[in-house]
């Protein structure tokens, strides 16, 4: 099952810049583990906000729920879920 994922990061002030460093390098790491494993199929940055547009490929929506809530920058975040369904007029049907 694929998802459109939009996530705002919103780190607050009281997180020192070194913990926010630290949270970043372990998010970064999680991030390249989903995607090496195909469960995080594209990641790309919304120009002008630190936030991003994802693609999920997940078998359920608590998988995908097990994934975003692991991510180191998950109390940091809001995150909007869509589910995607094959487009009739594509000519990439998934
Ligand atoms: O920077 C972001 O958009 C948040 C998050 C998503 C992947 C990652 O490495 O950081």
């Amino acid at each position: 099952m694929l998802y459109m994922v939009h996530m705002v990061v919103n780190i607050p002030a009281t997180v020192s810049p070194a913990e926010a460093d630290e949270i970043k390098r372990r998010e970064k790491a999680y991030s390249q583990d989903l995607q090496r494993a195909g469960k995080w199929r594209h990641l790309w940055r919304v120009v002008g906000e630190y936030a991003n547009v994802s693609i999920f490929d997940v078998a359920s929506n608590d998988e995908l729920h097990t994934l975003l809530s692991g991510l180191p920058l998950f109390p940091y975040m809001q995150i909007k879920v869509t589910p995607l369904a094959n487009h009739p007029s594509s000519i990439v049907q998934e």
